[in-house]
């Protein structure tokens, strides 16, 4: 690999970006962008500055606010192993793709949050760049629910993941789903789902080892889009009842995408989360005769068929679905071979943190199926307006943190394992080739990609912590209190007289 980390040691400077199409979320206008001490300044159309100050030269290139990634899996234990991808070598490959920010899942230690919280701020210490965090409930009793309240009110934490796979690991019950839906209510945190019926997946599982299927293929076949269309469809109901807002992780199917739509549709405050790996590729590859090529797509929900792809792109152009993720959980050739005998065994989880800004960029923007302003929505405003921290983040305004990205629309990107930032050893994304390449990827108001060269070191990263109630609590209140009113007077029954 020809990964190529520079000491970034850099002193904290002073930064204009000159002549660049600023874009945000809902405007974009030509200006320059001035940086003092990793916080953006100013943003006029011209910004006169002294000797002291390191310009760049933007001229016909978009400058952008950082990739955001909502959903990533940096040193997880999992199915018998751990991502190959540690906080360092992840985030290092997310800034090397335009991504300036990612929020990871912390599991709890044999149930326990403030174990879980520990370890990966132990983890994260060798970070890069900044990041947040969502936290998995996987068991239910007074402890964890009083642990929710700490990791709310004292740190940071303004999401929780109820995973409702992976029997006899993660899943939790309908029961539990409701308790913590009701807690994530209280403390005006995010409700998240990792939405297919685990039960039913196990079934499927059984059934394809039975019929002597246990290749790549048997990953697709036991869990069907079905699955997650009604696992989704629970979820969405269940989060209705409580009257708390919902995110659903990696959309993957059809069945999924329409769930989100109709309660969309109907006023319900529901999340979709594609996933690049889910808008950019098909199930086809899990058939591949070869085992290392079909393993490494192995990842939950499915990637499914052909046409699943085109609708969820079609769902994120229209506005169905609000913001991109990755799920980036790279596990390399050695370890997806534990499952060469038996899918069922081949860990899961595809890469994409460092490809997921290029790849929306092919995909919906040179496509023609969103704007640029978009592609800024869905790959960071979108992200840091849920999760509460915008505009210090998801934005190029004065006052925001200078994480900034400069795309060259008439330069080229291609991606290999050969020279991508990750310690994988396979890429999911191989050969792919497309207009507009990140040139520049500024984060806290350093460069630390420039001329296809990172510069970054371990203990710069800052932990992101992100508030309680954001926007989409507003009126939860109200529509309760609505509710309540609306309920008649319990009937009076007169006593029985036998
Ligand atoms: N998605 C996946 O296959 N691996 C990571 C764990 C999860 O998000 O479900
Ligand atoms: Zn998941
Ligand atoms: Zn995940």
């Amino acid at each position: 690999q020809s990964n190529q980390f520079c000491d970034a040691s850099l002193p904290s400077s002073k930064l204009l970006i000159k002549g660049g199409t600023v874009v945000n979320a809902h405007h974009q206008q030509i200006a320059d962008v001035y940086i003092e001490d990793g916080i953006i300044v100013a943003v006029n159309p011209t910004i006169p500055v002294g000797d002291e100050v390191t310009v760049i030269d933007a001229t016909g290139k978009f400058v952008m606010p950082g990739g955001i990634d909502p959903h990533t899996h940096l040193d997880f234990e999992f199915m018998e192993t751990a991502t190959i991808d540690d906080f360092f070598s992840g985030q290092a490959a997310a800034l090397a793709g335009g991504t300036t920010m990612h929020i990871d899942f912390v599991i709890p230690l044999k149930g326990s949050l403030t174990a879980g919280f520990e370890a990966y701020e132990k983890k994260a210490s060798k970070s890069c760049m900044d990041y947040g965090f969502h936290m998995a409930i996987t068991k239910w009793d007074e402890t964890v629910s009083r642990e929710m309240e700490i990791m709310v009110k004292e740190k940071g934490i303004n999401s929780f993941k109820f995973f409702m796979a992976y029997k006899g690991a993660l899943m939790i019950n309908d029961e539990l789903l409701l308790e913590g839906f009701k807690k994530c209510k209280s403390l005006g945190a995010l409700a998240m789902v990792h939405a297919e019926n685990g039960d039913a997946v196990y079934e499927g599982q059984k059934k394809m080892i039975e019929l002597g299927i246990t290749g790549p293929e048997g990953h697709a076949l036991s869990r069907p889009a079905v699955l997650e269309g009604e696992a989704t469809a629970r979820a969405i109901r269940l989060a209705d009842f409580v009257n708390t807002p919902l995110y659903v992780v990696h959309v993957m199917s059809i069945d999924a995408m329409e769930e989100i739509a109709n309660a969309r549709k109907s006023g319900q405050r529901v999340i979709g989360e594609p996933v690049a790996s889910g808008l950019a590729l098909d199930e086809s590859w899990l058939w591949h005769p070869d085992f290392e090529t079909a393993a490494k797509y192995v990842m939950s929900p499915p990637i499914r068929k052909q046409g699943h792809d085109k609708a969820l792109q079609a769902a994120l152009s229209k506005g169905v679905l609000q913001l991109v993720g990755t799920d980036h959980c790279a596990f390399n050739s050695t370890q997806k071979a534990l499952g060469i005998d038996d899918f069922r065994k081949i860990p899961n989880g595809v890469n994409g943190i460092e490809e997921r800004m290029h790849m929306v960029w092919d995909i919906m923007v040179e496509s023609g199926q969103m704007t640029v302003t978009d592609y800024v929505r869905v790959t960071s405003t979108e992200c840091a307006r849920i999760f509460n921290i915008y505009p210090r983040k998801g934005a190029i305004l004065p006052g925001s943190d200078a994480d900034i990205i400069i795309l060259n629309p008439n330069s080229s990107f291609e991606i290999t394992a050969k020279s991508h930032h990750s310690k994988l050893d396979t890429n999911v994304y191989e050969g792919r080739k497309g207009k507009g390449k990140i040139e520049v990827t500024i984060a806290g108001g350093k460069i630390v990609w420039e001329n296809n060269e990172l510069k970054v070191a371990p203990g710069t990263g800052r932990y992101i912590k992100m508030p309680p109630f954001s926007y989409l609590f507003d009126g939860i209140d109200k529509k309760d209190a609505f509710y309540l009113n609306s309920l008649q007077a319990p009937v009076k029954r007169a006593k029985s007289s036998t």
